[in-house]
Protein backbone atom coordinates (compact mmCIF):
# COMPACT_ATOMS: atom_id res chain seq x y z
CA UNK A 1 0.00 0.00 0.00
CA UNK A 2 1.32 3.26 -1.11
CA UNK A 3 1.97 5.90 1.80
CA UNK A 4 0.12 8.83 2.19
CA UNK A 5 1.69 12.03 1.06
CA UNK A 6 1.93 14.65 3.59
CA UNK A 7 1.66 18.10 1.87
CA UNK A 8 1.37 21.61 3.19
CA UNK A 9 0.20 24.39 0.77
CA UNK A 10 1.45 27.96 0.54
CA UNK A 11 -0.57 31.00 -0.54
CA UNK A 12 -3.23 28.94 0.98
CA UNK A 13 -6.18 31.50 0.77
CA UNK A 14 -4.96 32.26 -3.23
CA UNK A 15 -6.72 31.27 -6.60
CA UNK A 16 -4.42 28.39 -6.45
CA UNK A 17 -4.84 27.59 -2.88
CA UNK A 18 -7.64 26.78 -2.44
CA UNK A 19 -7.95 24.55 -5.43
CA UNK A 20 -5.12 22.82 -4.27
CA UNK A 21 -7.07 22.27 -1.07
CA UNK A 22 -9.58 21.03 -2.71
CA UNK A 23 -7.02 18.51 -4.54
CA UNK A 24 -5.55 17.31 -1.81
CA UNK A 25 -8.61 16.10 0.22
CA UNK A 26 -9.93 14.77 -2.78
CA UNK A 27 -7.26 12.43 -3.20
CA UNK A 28 -7.03 9.34 -1.70
CA UNK A 29 -3.34 9.16 -1.71
CA UNK A 30 -2.62 12.62 0.18
CA UNK A 31 -3.31 14.34 3.10
CA UNK A 32 -3.36 17.85 4.32
CA UNK A 33 -0.18 18.72 6.36
CA UNK A 34 -0.12 22.28 6.57
CA UNK A 35 -1.31 25.95 5.45
CA UNK A 36 0.96 29.25 5.00
CA UNK A 37 -0.29 32.54 4.49
CA UNK A 38 1.53 36.12 4.74
CA UNK A 39 1.81 37.38 8.40
CA UNK A 40 -1.25 39.75 8.68
CA UNK A 41 -3.89 37.74 6.46
CA UNK A 42 -6.88 37.80 8.01
CA UNK A 43 -6.71 33.87 7.35
CA UNK A 44 -4.07 33.22 9.67
CA UNK A 45 -5.14 31.03 13.08
CA UNK A 46 -8.80 29.97 10.73
CA UNK A 47 -8.98 26.58 9.62
CA UNK A 48 -7.39 25.77 6.22
CA UNK A 49 -10.90 24.57 4.81
CA UNK A 50 -13.27 27.02 6.67
CA UNK A 51 -13.65 28.36 2.67
CA UNK A 52 -15.53 25.36 2.22
CA UNK A 53 -17.75 25.08 5.34
CA UNK A 54 -15.73 22.89 6.63
CA UNK A 55 -13.12 21.95 9.45
CA UNK A 56 -10.12 20.04 8.45
CA UNK A 57 -7.78 20.83 11.73
CA UNK A 58 -5.33 22.63 10.26
CA UNK A 59 -4.70 26.31 10.79
CA UNK A 60 -3.71 28.51 8.82
CA UNK A 61 -0.27 29.46 9.93
CA UNK A 62 1.89 32.46 8.74
CA UNK A 63 5.13 30.81 10.58
CA UNK A 64 6.78 28.95 8.39
CA UNK A 65 8.56 26.67 10.70
CA UNK A 66 5.51 25.53 12.76
CA UNK A 67 3.40 25.54 8.98
CA UNK A 68 5.63 23.04 7.88
CA UNK A 69 6.30 20.59 10.84
CA UNK A 70 4.13 18.23 9.91
CA UNK A 71 4.64 18.38 6.43
CA UNK A 72 7.03 16.44 3.43
CA UNK A 73 5.83 18.73 0.63
CA UNK A 74 4.99 22.24 0.23
CA UNK A 75 3.04 23.21 -3.33
CA UNK A 76 3.64 26.94 -3.70
CA UNK A 77 1.57 28.91 -6.07
CA UNK A 78 2.46 32.62 -4.38
CA UNK A 79 4.65 35.54 -5.25
CA UNK A 80 8.73 34.80 -5.77
CA UNK A 81 9.32 36.43 -3.04
CA UNK A 82 7.22 34.24 -0.92
CA UNK A 83 8.43 31.46 -2.82
CA UNK A 84 11.65 32.34 -2.01
CA UNK A 85 11.07 32.54 1.86
CA UNK A 86 9.25 29.45 1.39
CA UNK A 87 13.15 27.94 -0.04
CA UNK A 88 15.06 28.75 2.79
CA UNK A 89 13.13 26.95 5.48
CA UNK A 90 12.09 24.02 3.32
CA UNK A 91 16.00 23.56 2.43
CA UNK A 92 16.51 23.17 6.06
CA UNK A 93 13.34 21.15 7.17
CA UNK A 94 14.27 18.54 4.27
CA UNK A 95 11.06 19.60 2.73
CA UNK A 96 10.11 19.04 -0.70
CA UNK A 97 8.73 21.41 -3.14
CA UNK A 98 6.64 21.84 -5.99
CA UNK A 99 6.99 24.81 -7.51
CA UNK A 100 4.31 26.78 -9.60
CA UNK A 101 4.92 30.38 -9.10
CA UNK A 102 6.04 32.14 -12.12
CA UNK A 103 7.97 35.57 -12.74
CA UNK A 104 11.38 34.30 -11.08
CA UNK A 105 14.69 36.18 -11.71
CA UNK A 106 17.67 34.81 -12.81
CA UNK A 107 19.35 34.85 -9.68
CA UNK A 108 16.61 32.99 -7.69
CA UNK A 109 16.83 30.32 -10.58
CA UNK A 110 19.98 29.73 -9.84
CA UNK A 111 18.82 30.02 -5.85
CA UNK A 112 15.84 27.43 -6.50
CA UNK A 113 18.68 25.16 -8.27
CA UNK A 114 20.80 25.44 -5.39
CA UNK A 115 18.65 24.36 -3.14
CA UNK A 116 17.55 21.01 -5.17
CA UNK A 117 21.30 19.88 -4.26
CA UNK A 118 19.61 18.81 -0.59
CA UNK A 119 15.77 18.80 -1.69
CA UNK A 120 14.10 16.96 -4.00
CA UNK A 121 12.04 20.28 -5.91
CA UNK A 122 9.67 20.19 -9.23
CA UNK A 123 9.47 23.83 -10.74
CA UNK A 124 6.90 24.60 -13.53
CA UNK A 125 5.30 27.30 -14.72
CA UNK A 126 2.45 25.16 -16.10
CA UNK A 127 1.57 21.75 -14.29
CA UNK A 128 -1.09 21.25 -17.20
CA UNK A 129 -0.53 17.93 -19.00
CA UNK A 130 -2.17 19.87 -22.25
CA UNK A 131 0.47 22.73 -22.01
CA UNK A 132 3.74 20.09 -21.34
CA UNK A 133 2.37 18.12 -24.48
CA UNK A 134 2.41 21.45 -26.40
CA UNK A 135 5.54 22.83 -25.52
CA UNK A 136 6.61 18.80 -27.62
CA UNK A 137 4.63 20.01 -30.66
CA UNK A 138 6.38 23.49 -30.38
CA UNK A 139 9.87 22.04 -30.26
CA UNK A 140 8.97 19.40 -33.53
CA UNK A 141 7.30 22.53 -35.60
CA UNK A 142 10.05 25.40 -34.78
CA UNK A 143 12.34 22.53 -36.27
CA UNK A 144 10.30 22.21 -39.03
CA UNK A 145 9.51 25.79 -40.02
CA UNK A 146 12.97 26.96 -39.05
CA UNK A 147 13.27 29.29 -42.29
CA UNK A 148 10.65 31.74 -43.80
CA UNK A 149 8.24 31.44 -40.89
CA UNK A 150 7.68 34.62 -38.17
CA UNK A 151 6.59 33.53 -35.02
CA UNK A 152 4.53 35.53 -32.43
CA UNK A 153 3.31 34.25 -29.29
CA UNK A 154 -0.01 35.59 -27.78
CA UNK A 155 -1.41 34.90 -24.20
CA UNK A 156 -4.09 36.17 -22.02
CA UNK A 157 -5.05 35.45 -18.70
CA UNK A 158 -7.29 37.01 -15.94
CA UNK A 159 -7.41 40.48 -14.56
CA UNK A 160 -5.48 39.43 -11.42
CA UNK A 161 -2.44 38.43 -12.95
CA UNK A 162 0.78 40.39 -12.06
CA UNK A 163 3.47 38.89 -14.12
CA UNK A 164 3.36 39.27 -17.87
CA UNK A 165 4.68 37.48 -20.29
CA UNK A 166 3.31 34.29 -18.72
CA UNK A 167 5.53 32.31 -17.11
CA UNK A 168 4.24 30.14 -19.55
CA UNK A 169 4.99 31.72 -22.65
CA UNK A 170 8.18 32.28 -21.85
CA UNK A 171 8.52 28.75 -21.71
CA UNK A 172 7.05 28.12 -25.19
CA UNK A 173 9.48 30.77 -26.23
CA UNK A 174 12.11 29.19 -24.80
CA UNK A 175 11.63 25.84 -26.04
CA UNK A 176 11.37 27.63 -29.55
CA UNK A 177 14.44 29.72 -29.58
CA UNK A 178 16.45 26.57 -28.93
CA UNK A 179 15.10 24.75 -31.02
CA UNK A 180 16.18 27.44 -33.87
CA UNK A 181 19.62 27.45 -31.95
CA UNK A 182 18.84 30.68 -30.26
CA UNK A 183 18.56 32.20 -26.92
CA UNK A 184 15.66 33.86 -26.09
CA UNK A 185 17.10 36.78 -24.30
CA UNK A 186 18.99 38.17 -27.67
CA UNK A 187 15.93 37.48 -29.88
CA UNK A 188 12.77 38.07 -27.72
CA UNK A 189 10.48 41.38 -28.32
CA UNK A 190 7.91 42.57 -25.32
CA UNK A 191 5.39 44.29 -27.14
CA UNK A 192 6.10 47.03 -29.87
CA UNK A 193 5.07 51.05 -30.41
CA UNK A 194 5.06 53.49 -32.74
CA UNK A 195 7.01 53.26 -35.91
CA UNK A 196 9.13 50.32 -35.16
CA UNK A 197 10.45 49.43 -38.64
CA UNK A 198 9.96 46.27 -40.62
CA UNK A 199 9.81 42.92 -38.58
CA UNK A 200 13.16 40.96 -37.66
CA UNK A 201 12.93 37.54 -39.07
CA UNK A 202 14.71 36.59 -36.32
CA UNK A 203 12.87 37.84 -33.56
CA UNK A 204 10.41 36.22 -31.46
CA UNK A 205 7.69 38.43 -30.56
CA UNK A 206 5.33 38.01 -27.49
CA UNK A 207 1.66 39.63 -27.25
CA UNK A 208 0.05 39.91 -23.50
CA UNK A 209 -3.62 40.47 -23.16
CA UNK A 210 -5.03 40.71 -19.57
CA UNK A 211 -9.03 40.67 -18.72
CA UNK A 212 -12.26 39.62 -16.92
CA UNK A 213 -11.50 35.91 -15.41
CA UNK A 214 -9.20 33.89 -18.69
CA UNK A 215 -7.70 31.12 -16.86
CA UNK A 216 -4.74 31.10 -19.43
CA UNK A 217 -4.67 30.79 -22.92
CA UNK A 218 -1.38 30.79 -24.92
CA UNK A 219 -0.75 30.17 -28.54
CA UNK A 220 2.37 30.28 -30.55
CA UNK A 221 1.81 31.71 -34.61
CA UNK A 222 4.59 30.61 -36.77
CA UNK A 223 3.63 33.08 -40.30
CA UNK A 224 5.15 32.15 -43.27
CA UNK A 225 4.12 33.47 -47.51
CA UNK A 226 0.31 31.67 -47.68
CA UNK A 227 0.09 30.42 -44.90
CA UNK A 228 0.15 30.73 -40.94
CA UNK A 229 -0.02 27.49 -38.33
CA UNK A 230 -1.32 28.37 -34.85
CA UNK A 231 -0.85 25.80 -31.78
CA UNK A 232 -3.14 26.87 -28.92
CA UNK A 233 -3.48 25.99 -25.74
CA UNK A 234 -6.52 27.06 -23.11
CA UNK A 235 -6.96 26.36 -19.90
CA UNK A 236 -11.39 25.95 -19.02
CA UNK A 237 -10.05 25.26 -15.30
CA UNK A 238 -7.79 25.82 -12.52
CA UNK A 239 -8.08 21.98 -11.82
CA UNK A 240 -5.60 20.97 -14.19
CA UNK A 241 -2.59 22.89 -12.72
CA UNK A 242 -3.43 21.17 -9.10
CA UNK A 243 -3.87 17.54 -10.39
CA UNK A 244 -0.24 17.99 -12.17
CA UNK A 245 0.96 19.43 -9.07
CA UNK A 246 -0.20 16.15 -7.00
CA UNK A 247 0.98 14.20 -9.84
CA UNK A 248 4.59 16.43 -9.00
CA UNK A 249 4.46 15.39 -5.40
CA UNK A 250 3.79 11.50 -6.29
CA UNK A 251 6.90 11.59 -8.59
CA UNK A 252 9.12 13.69 -5.78
CA UNK A 253 8.04 10.96 -3.08
CA UNK A 254 10.86 8.94 -4.41
CA UNK A 255 13.68 11.08 -4.88
CA UNK A 256 15.83 12.59 -2.47
CA UNK A 257 17.43 15.80 -4.07
CA UNK A 258 17.16 17.59 -8.07
CA UNK A 259 15.68 20.06 -9.56
CA UNK A 260 12.80 18.52 -12.25
CA UNK A 261 9.98 19.66 -14.72
CA UNK A 262 6.83 18.62 -15.33
CA UNK A 263 8.24 16.82 -18.61
CA UNK A 264 10.09 14.48 -15.82
CA UNK A 265 7.15 13.61 -13.98
CA UNK A 266 5.16 13.02 -17.55
CA UNK A 267 7.39 10.95 -18.65
CA UNK A 268 8.01 13.31 -21.62
CA UNK A 269 11.65 14.27 -21.16
N1 LIG B 1 2.59 26.62 -12.66
C1 LIG B 1 1.26 26.66 -12.91
O1 LIG B 1 0.67 25.68 -13.40
C2 LIG B 1 0.49 27.88 -12.50
C3 LIG B 1 1.15 28.94 -11.96
N2 LIG B 1 0.44 29.99 -11.43
C4 LIG B 1 1.23 31.00 -10.74
O2 LIG B 1 0.98 30.85 -9.34
C5 LIG B 1 1.10 32.10 -8.68
C6 LIG B 1 -0.14 32.36 -7.85
O3 LIG B 1 -1.27 32.50 -8.70
P1 LIG B 1 -2.73 32.74 -8.07
O4 LIG B 1 -3.11 31.62 -7.16
O5 LIG B 1 -3.61 33.07 -9.22
O6 LIG B 1 -2.46 34.07 -7.22
P2 LIG B 1 -3.27 34.65 -5.96
O7 LIG B 1 -2.92 36.09 -5.89
O8 LIG B 1 -4.70 34.27 -6.05
O9 LIG B 1 -2.66 33.86 -4.71
C7 LIG B 1 -1.36 34.08 -4.25
C8 LIG B 1 -1.28 33.62 -2.83
O10 LIG B 1 0.06 33.80 -2.37
C9 LIG B 1 0.06 34.66 -1.24
N3 LIG B 1 1.23 35.51 -1.26
C10 LIG B 1 1.46 36.63 -1.98
N4 LIG B 1 2.67 37.14 -1.70
C11 LIG B 1 3.21 36.33 -0.78
C12 LIG B 1 4.44 36.34 -0.09
N5 LIG B 1 5.37 37.29 -0.29
N6 LIG B 1 4.68 35.36 0.80
C13 LIG B 1 3.78 34.38 1.02
N7 LIG B 1 2.58 34.33 0.39
C14 LIG B 1 2.32 35.29 -0.50
C15 LIG B 1 -1.20 35.48 -1.37
O11 LIG B 1 -1.56 36.03 -0.12
P3 LIG B 1 -2.34 37.45 -0.09
O12 LIG B 1 -3.66 37.20 -0.72
O13 LIG B 1 -2.38 37.77 1.36
O14 LIG B 1 -1.50 38.42 -0.90
C16 LIG B 1 -2.17 34.45 -1.89
O15 LIG B 1 -2.64 33.62 -0.84
C17 LIG B 1 1.38 33.11 -9.78
O16 LIG B 1 2.79 33.32 -9.89
C18 LIG B 1 0.88 32.42 -11.05
O17 LIG B 1 1.51 32.88 -12.22
C19 LIG B 1 -0.91 30.05 -11.46
C20 LIG B 1 -1.62 29.03 -12.03
C21 LIG B 1 -0.97 27.87 -12.63
O1 LIG C 1 -1.37 33.44 -13.16
C1 LIG C 1 -2.05 32.53 -13.72
O2 LIG C 1 -3.27 32.45 -13.59
C2 LIG C 1 -1.31 31.54 -14.49
N1 LIG C 1 -0.01 31.56 -14.47
C3 LIG C 1 0.88 30.65 -15.10
C4 LIG C 1 1.80 31.38 -16.05
O3 LIG C 1 2.25 32.51 -15.73
O4 LIG C 1 2.12 30.83 -17.10
C5 LIG C 1 0.19 29.45 -15.67
C6 LIG C 1 -1.19 29.67 -16.16
O5 LIG C 1 -1.14 30.24 -17.42
C7 LIG C 1 -2.06 30.47 -15.21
Amino acid sequence: MTATLPIAVAGCTGRMGHMLIEAVLAADDCRLAGALDRPGSPAVGHDATAFLGQASGVLVASDLHAGLKDARFLIDFTRPEGTMAHLAVCRELGVKMIIGTTGFTDEQKAQIEAASNDIAIMMAPNMSVGVNVVLRLLDMAARALDQGYDIEIVEAHHRHKVDAPSGTALKMGEVVAAALGRDLKDCAVYGREGVTGERDPSTIGFATVRGGDVVGDHTVMFMGTGERIEITHKSSSRSTYAQGSLRAARFLAGRSHGLFGMDDVLGLA
